[in-house]
């Protein structure tokens, strides 16, 4: 790994504000000082400007788990990039599988989100992966040079990406238990950074972290950090107990 790692919680629908609070607090004790890596957890966003509040000036950043691409308006329950930046967050996961599942966000969708994002000065988390029907078809770089080419359609430079951290969660190894192999990510890693140097460029390539979800846990967190392009984690179940998300924060 050549990059500076980033380590990020993904607390989807859990935890009270209280709860979140107490998780967050612990987790910066936790966590001391920490420059070699970059920390995130990712509350609820009721949650989210209270567990802001608690971290400010600790290495623990936040993010939220998604966004609405409109500045405001007319869009009843939704959430702005500047007011998830007003909350106090640096990062926003966008395009995470569930909610392409359960709310039937596209990558057209996605694109006006990380548009958003970067407009708002918040680091964008796309996130791609294949099913597990996919990966069965052989489909997987079919669909990650879909999600990828039409996820970032609208960029035109490199420029406009500074700072994208793209997360490969394979929908099948998120919350199974089934991990995806190291030599297998990072063979993955590999075909997504080969893709961003053929659509952006070299150094965009180089510079973009790849963080890879799905069942990362304190036990295989070292050996896939050690892939050349494994770039940090991100991670749901393992990421709600401070304990035991520290074990992972703190990988050698
Ligand atoms: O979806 C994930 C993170 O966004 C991964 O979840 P698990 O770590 O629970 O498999």
């Amino acid at each position: 790994m050549s990059r500076k790692a980033l380590i990020a919680g993904n607390w989807k629908m859990f935890k009270t504000g209280s709860q979140a609070v107490a998780t967050a607090k612990k987790l910066a004790q936790l966590v001391e000082n920490m420059d070699d890596r970059d920390i995130m957890i990712a509350p609820t966003l009721l949650s989210l400007p209270l567990v802001s509040q608690n971290l400010e000036g600790t290495p623990v950043k936040t993010g939220a788990q998604n966004l609405f691409h409109e500045k405001e308006g007319a869009f009843t329950g939704e959430v702005s990039a500047e007011m998830i930046k007003a909350a106090g967050a640096d990062y926003v996961i966008i395009g995470h599988s569930e909610r392409r599942q359960y709310f039937h966000e596209t990558d057209n969708g996605i694109s006006k989100k990380i548009k958003a994002a970067f407009d708002a000065r918040l680091t964008p988390i796309l996130c791609i992966g294949e099913t597990h029907e996919e990966k069965k078809e052989e489909k997987t770089f079919y669909v990650l040079d879909k999600q990828i080419r039409n996820g970032l359609k609208g960029f035109r430079s490199a420029d406009e990406l500074s700072g994208l951290v793209i997360a490969y969660e394979p929908v099948w190894a998120i919350g199974t238990g089934n991990v995806a192999t190291p030599e297998d990510v990072e063979t993955t890693h590999q075909y997504v950074r080969s893709l961003i140097m053929e659509i952006f460029g070299k150094d965009l390539a180089n510079a973009t972290r790849i963080l890879y979800g799905g069942s990362v846990k304190p036990d295989n967190v070292s050996v896939l950090m050690s892939m050349q392009n494994i770039d940090g984690a991100l991670v749901g179940g393992a990421s709600l107990d401070a304990d035991t998300f520290i074990k992972i924060i703190k990988f050698d």
